[in-house]
């Protein structure tokens, strides 16, 4: 690892810390993860799900491991280097997304996911922190719990973030396949319209709560197997109504709406596969949709350092494959907690659990606002030992373009919810996120 000259931190994740290096020998700019458990044993690295899955899926819209290194017991991943992340790409806007530069990072992510799935390969863990983006080039990461199709159900609940999560991994279901993945792009794209997550759970059957909010009551049908339906069946339908996607994202083409109502449907059987997604009619549609400003007399904006949810671990999640990059990681697994921070008129700041606005003039209904814990800070140590290190071909990838752009407010985005969310999305340049991270 002395090849490499370590700069900043650019992510802290479940399974390692993400770091910004130069390798002196070759002056490339690479993004270096140093795994958090011990590795010992050579043999252990390369059966790392990441690391398996990674050697396969050689795509210009996956990212590219270029090298694998051990020293002194610990596990060092040099990926190629990628600027953002989507979730900072959105954070930092000050205007929504235009049509066109949603289709292009979602033929893209649909493209990289289509090679993966092609291969065997389902990545379990789609979320805008793990899409990766570089000059408009968009590129799919973290494949720590990337799963081969063919492997043997029933698997783990798991662990993917909550707020992409489909019904059958939260109900437990012994099976399931790479439409999970197909899932958590119905709610990427659907974040994208509106840089805010579609369905914010803060607990899974909350998480389950809010997708009837929207999808109105679940299709019992589509889950014969799910150990855990008792959390569906709990839910009380007779107070939920389904929602009209074109009110929660008014900003949409009716193509954009359709395609998010295809991978949102129950029955993963009936979404959309990656391939087949790329062939609606939301990626022929040329027109730029006008995007209305949405105007409130009340505009809470929301924290974003805090807006996101850290990857929730349960115990029986654990996988008892040797490869599993969360054994013996008890220590980087934090809770989701509630913590919320809300300006009303850019003026008036309150920090509560759960924050409710009763006394709105405008708005008699209430507000609530979602955010979690921030992960803790890991630093990184200069290994002192021999190293190993295993290197793999690169390429390169032309950039795909899409304009730039800057901010803006949107309103109620779950109109069925016995609450309301109104507020700013992003913070304004000026706001605090001095590293430019604000997690
Ligand atoms: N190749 C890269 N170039 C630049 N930044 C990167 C790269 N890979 C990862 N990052 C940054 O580090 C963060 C964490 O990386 P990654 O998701 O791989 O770690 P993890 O421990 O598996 O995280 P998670 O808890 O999401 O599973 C990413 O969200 C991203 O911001």
């Amino acid at each position: 690892m002395e090849r490499y000259k370590i700069s900043e931190e650019l992510g802290d994740g479940t399974c390692g810390s993400v770091f910004k290096a130069f390798n002196i020998e070759t002056f490339e700019i690479v993004a270096v993860k140093k795994m958090k458990r011990k590795f010992y044993f050579w043999e252990e690295c390369m059966n790392l799900r990441e690391v398996k899955a990674l050697r396969k899926l050689n795509h210009p819209n996956i990212v590219k491991l270029k090298e694998v290194v051990r020293e002194s017991n610990e596990l060092f991943f040099i990926f190629e280097y990628m600027e953002h992340n989507l979730y900072q790409i959105m954070r930092e806007r000050q205007e929504p997304f235009s049509e066109w530069e949603i289709r292009s990072f979602m033929s893209q992510m649909l493209q990289g996911l289509a090679h993966m799935h092609r291969n065997g390969y389902f990545h379990r863990d789609l979320k805008p922190e793990n899409l990766l983006v570089t000059k408009d080039v968009l590129k799919i990461a973290d494949f720590g719990l990337a799963r081969e199709v063919s492997s043997m159900p029933p698997y783990t609940e798991y662990v993917s973030t909550r707020w992409y999560r489909s019904p059958e991994v939260l109900l437990q279901s012994s099976s399931y396949t790479p439409a999970i993945d197909m899932w958590a792009v119905g709610a990427i794209l659907a974040e994208l319209f509106t840089s805010s997550p579609i369905f914010p759970g803060e607990s899974e059957i909350d998480q389950l709560y809010k997708i009837c909010c929207v999808l109105g009551a679940p299709d019992w049908t589509s889950f014969p197997e799910a150990t855990n339906i008792s959390r569906l069946i709990n839910i009380s339908y007779s107070e939920i109504l389904p929602t009209n996607l074109s009110d929660i994202i008014p900003n949409a083409s009716p193509e954009a709406v359709d395609l998010i109502m295809q991978l949102f449907s129950w029955d993963p059987l009936r979404r959309p596969t990656a391939d087949q997604a790329l062939q609606h009619p939301f990626f022929n549609v040329d027109a730029r949709i006008p995007h209305p400003r949405l105007h409130d007399p009340l505009e809470l904006r929301l924290n974003n350092m805090e807006s996101k949810p850290n990857l929730e671990l349960n115990l029986w999640d654990f996988d008892t494959e040797p490869d599993d990059c969360f054994l013996g990681l008890t220590l980087a697994v934090k809770p989701s907690v509630p913590k919320l921070k809300a300006v009303h008129n850019g003026s008036q700041r309150m920090e509560e659990d759960i924050l409710f606005c009763p006394s709105l003039k405008d708005h008699p209904e209430q507000s609530v606002f979602w955010s979690l814990l921030t992960p803790d800070q890991n630093g990184i140590h200069t290994p002192v030992e021999s190293s190993l290190s295993l290197s793999f071909s690169s390429i390169q990838h032309p950039p795909i373009g899409v304009p730039q752009s800057a901010g803006f407010t949107i309103a109620s985005l779950q109109p069925n919810l016995p609450v309301r969310q109104n507020y700013w999305l992003w913070p304004p340049p000026s706001s605090k996120c001095a590293d430019g991270i604000c997690r």
